[in-house]
């Protein structure tokens, strides 16, 4: 059956956009990395990368080098050296800004149910998960997390009922 009556004749051009995501220890421990992968994937967003590492004070240093110099940069290079974390590469169109708003502010106390902080977190230094907050910083945090041999490009049998084919001509 053809939901919208012809088939799609043209190869699609799709946006393609990444983001890293991370699953910090807490979340890790609480048990909460099936819940967290669900929601991207029940968006419709594509998995290109995962994997399970823990993560060095160097990549720390070099993935935070913004906060690197805050007085409140040791607690979080102790909380996300204390466990095990896991790094992923979300595919789609929009992926960053959507990521973002899908995980909520920082401060999980001011998250909005809903989002992934406002659900399982209320505190600032236990805020569950990372997503990358703009393009750029998501093309040098996944350079940071993962070798190119990491990332895999594959054709997911869902991709013409989450994104349009022709969403470029509009
Ligand atoms: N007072 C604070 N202000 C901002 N970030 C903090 C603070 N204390 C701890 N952090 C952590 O620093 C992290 C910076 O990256 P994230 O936004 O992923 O999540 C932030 C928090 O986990």
């Amino acid at each position: 059956m053809l939901l919208f009556g012809s088939p799609v004749s043209t190869l699609p051009v799709r946006a393609t956009e990444h983001t890293l995501i991370a699953v910090k220890p807490d979340g890790v421990q609480r048990r909460l990395v099936g819940q967290i992968i669900h929601r991207f994937e029940q968006r419709g967003f594509k998995l290109v990368g995962l994997k399970m590492m823990q993560a060095s004070e160097d990549l720390l240093s070099e993935h935070y080098r913004e906060i690197v110099k805050k007085p409140f940069y040791p607690l979080v290079r102790a909380y996300m050296t204390a466990g095990p974390v896991i790094v992923m590469v979300w595919e789609g169109s929009n992926v960053v800004q959507s990521s973002r708003k899908m995980v909520g502010p920082t401060n999980g106390a001011e998250a909005q149910a809903g989002t992934i902080r406002g659900d399982f977190s209320f505190h600032v230094g236990r805020n569950v998960v990372h997503a990358s907050d703009s393009t750029e910083g998501a093309q040098r945090e996944i350079g940071l997390w993962f070798q190119e041999n990491e990332l895999l490009n594959w054709e997911s049998c869902d991709q013409d009922w989450t994104i349009e084919a022709n969403e470029d001509k509009q």
